[in-house]
């Protein structure tokens, strides 16, 4: 059977002015798309451009250039109901929910909140909604009394998707929904948000600097690297296909991913370049081991390698 792409980017490009008049561009000319029932592993280091990009596909931010494209319609423009209605089938899970719950709000208004602004239910459906939710979440329902900062981060995070799944979403956005945590409670969100999305079909990209970490869950995975994405590859295939340098430099920095004997390990040395001042060419050159003239002249655009595994390295045709 096809994959259906719910939420696409179509060369999709973020550029912001800074105090100087200088211009950075944080996302530049990203494709991709995130399919029904599986999850779109987005990774790369600090500043990459994952959360301007999420940000863009949720609707919080407009791109400079390109377009969203939900259910094959164009929304980039949308705006009053439709864009309403884009923010109800495409819900975003935060890294810290803290910083997005009202600290004066108890679970049980924090969940029910959606569905009252969008007058699907009455103030007095409130309690069995939430009860509800937060079985699916397996917290237990005398939760529904309490303040999010009388809570554990874990559990903060499992009401951060108790709420995105009220609406009942097509598409979620996790942005480092579980960096802040320790690996144990990690693992159990992970678990969570698998079980969840194959229960509903959700379709899910999850943005994370850790790649062990996004591989374990992800179908595919685009690696960011200054605002562009430099591989897509099966989640399944990272660990002995892996073509970039920049790819290979992060499955190098973890030792327990598992990688195959015949995969060159690559490192990293140097700082990236300053998104103000990126050179001509391929943005990773200065980092790069293999860096040839072309390099430092023309920048690789990403290219089809085999089967659905795209490139942007010159090394590779
Ligand atoms: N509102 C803004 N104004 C100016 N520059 C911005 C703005 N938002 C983001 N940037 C810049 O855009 C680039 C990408 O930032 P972004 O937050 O998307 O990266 P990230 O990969 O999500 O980083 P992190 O993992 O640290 O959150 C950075 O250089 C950042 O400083």
């Amino acid at each position: 059977m096809s994959e259906e792409a719910i939420l696409e980017a179509r060369y999709l490009t973020r550029k912001f002015k800074t105090a100087d008049s200088r211009v950075l561009t944080a996302v530049d000319n990203v494709n991709l798309k995130i399919y029904k029932g599986k999850t779109l592993g987005i990774v790369g280091e600090s500043g990459c451009g994952k959360s301007t990009l999420m940000r863009m596909l949720v609707q919080l931010d407009t791109p400079t250039e390109g377009q969203i494209i939900y259910r094959g319609k164009d929304i980039t423009d949308s705006k009053g109901k439709s864009l309403r209605e884009n923010h109800r089938r495409i819900q975003m899970v935060f890294q810290d929910p803290m910083a997005s719950f009202n600290p004066r709000m108890k679970v049980l208004d924090i969940i029910s909140e959606p569905l009252l602004n969008y007058k699907l239910i009455k103030k007095n459906e409130r309690k069995n909604i939430a009860k509800k939710y937060l079985k699916m979440v397996d917290l237990p329902e005398e939760f529904m009394d309490k303040y999010p900062q009388n809570m554990s981060g874990g559990q903060r995070q499992r009401v951060g998707i108790a709420r995105a799944l009220t609406l009942e979403p097509e598409v979620i956005l996790c942005d480092e929904a579980t960096c802040s945590l320790d690996v144990s409670v990690q693992d159990h969100i992970i678990k969570l948000l698998v079980k969840l999305q194959r229960e509903k079909d959700i379709a899910m990209a999850f943005i994370c600097h850790d790649v062990a970490l996004v591989q374990s869950l992800a179908h595919k995975l685009a690696i960011m690297y200054l605002g562009n994405i430099v591989e897509l590859i099966s989640g399944d295939k990272i660990n002995k296909e892996a073509k970039h340098p920049y790819t290979k430099a992060l499955i190098g920095s973890i030792f327990d991913i598992g990688v195959d004997q015949n995969t060159q390990i690559e490192t990293i040395e140097s700082e990236a370049p300053s998104p103000l001042d990126l050179p001509q060419g391929c943005s990773f050159q200065n980092r790069c081991p293999h860096c040839k003239e072309i390099c430092t002249i023309k920048k690789p655009e990403l290219s089809k390698l085999k089967g659905e595994h795209y490139v942007a390295c010159h090394l590779y045709g």
